[in-house]
């Protein structure tokens, strides 16, 4: 008799009922209609509760978060420039690291002070922005190590191997089904090494759910996917939440941000400054100053004729259209001349302005 307390296949009416009680699109909108666009703003009813976290590598301060809340049943989209702190904050969360002040809560239940595999039991996991698939195992294999208290583990079953037996072969079952719905189940026999970078997000996420969580962060579940897969991915994000789980995704892509998320909490420089609805984001002064502050010491780039290309043909573009503004608003756009270093005077290489 399988235990339903450890085995994978534990909660199929737990499964159930919380897809019963997925949101849809109009009750998602009606739940963030009251909520107000400020960081730290309460939700209805959150399901992750952030208190004075925080954490210093050396004399920088990585994350420094007053107060965050996160809906239950809906996609909350994590931005901000490289370096706010957004990984920090999920590996925090998640016991792969450990803050130097805070606390935080999954529905009451304290999770700090846990390893990785208690807060993956209490039902809140994580997904790597660079993936951990283990390229010398099978696809099903990887997908199969996601599943936790085996009582296969514990000493005393050593003597009982029907009991792990019988468990081995639910995770099994868990894993083909997890295969199957991220259509890997072809290659469920094939090294992970094998996969492509998309696939192998798919996999991480199908490993995730070996756990049945009820709260799955995604660490830029679309970095290195080529675009065919990419529709897919945001497919299988939506899926998660129409099965009732809390979906918490990082991403720098503004048009995902706004295909696929509910509410969106932006980080600059380890705290949290924004939080908005995707539609009210570029309206949000705060996030652009963050994002623009963070393209200051981009590196130029120009083609083989000295044509700006990328970013910085965006700037180029962008700063031609500030000059014709200035010149029509009867601005002067003369530079203050210089001469050349007077080396006359000593030594003194500072050059002087002509009026
Ligand atoms: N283990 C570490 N040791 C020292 N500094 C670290 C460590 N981990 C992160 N940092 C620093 O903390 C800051 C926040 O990093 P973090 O990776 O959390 O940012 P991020 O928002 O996830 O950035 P990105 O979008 O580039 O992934 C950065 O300045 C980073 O260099």
């Amino acid at each position: 008799m399988p235990d339903a307390k450890n085995s994978p296949n534990k909660n199929s009416s737990t499964l159930e009922s919380r897809a019963a009680k997925a949101l849809d699109a109009d009750q998602r909108a009606a739940l963030f209609a009251g909520v107000a666009g400020e960081p730290g703003s309460p939700k209805p009813d959150p399901t992750l509760v952030v208190d004075g976290i925080s954490r210093t590598f050396g004399g920088l301060k990585a994350v420094d978060v007053a107060h965050l809340e996160i809906q239950r049943g809906c996609i909350t989209g994590l931005i901000g420039p490289n370096g706010a702190g957004k990984t920090t904050l999920f590996n925090l969360l998640t016991g792969f690291d450990r803050p130097d002040t805070g606390t935080w809560s999954m529905d009451g239940q304290e999770l700090g002070k846990m390893h990785p595999h208690q807060v993956a039991r209490k039902g809140v996991v994580r997904t790597f922005q660079l993936t951990k698939a283990l390229s010398k195992l099978t696809v099903l294999d990887n997908v199969r190590l996601g599943a936790t208290g085996q009582r296969g583990e514990k000493i005393l079953n050593t003597f009982l191997p029907w009991t792990w037996k019988a468990q081995e072969r639910e995770v099994t079952e868990r894993a083909n089904e997890l295969l199957a719905r991220f259509k890997l189940d072809a290659k469920a026999d094939d090294l992970a090494g094998s996969l492509s970078g998309g696939q192998r997000k798919l996999l991480e996420m199908a490993r995730a759910l070996m756990t049945d969580p009820s709260v799955v962060m995604l660490d830029e579940p679309m970095a290195g996917v080529n675009p065919a897969l990419t529709q897919s991915l945001l497919g299988h994000i939506k899926s998660l939440r129409d099965d009732g789980m809390t979906v918490v995704f990082v991403e720098h892509d503004m048009d995902v941000i706004r295909d696929i998320s509910d509410w969106v909490v932006v980080m600059a420089q380890g705290s949290v400054i924004a939080e908005s609805t995707p539609e009210e984001l570029s309206n949000n002064g705060a996030v652009v100053d963050a994002y623009l502050g963070s393209h200051h010491d981009q590196a130029l780039e120009f083609d083989a004729d000295g044509n700006p290309v990328g970013a910085t043909a965006e700037l180029a573009e962008a700063l031609k259209k500030a000059e014709v503004e200035e010149l029509a608003a009867g601005g002067d756009l003369s530079e203050p001349e210089f001469v050349k270093p007077d080396t006359t005077d000593g030594g003194s290489h500072r050059a002087k302005e002509v009026n």
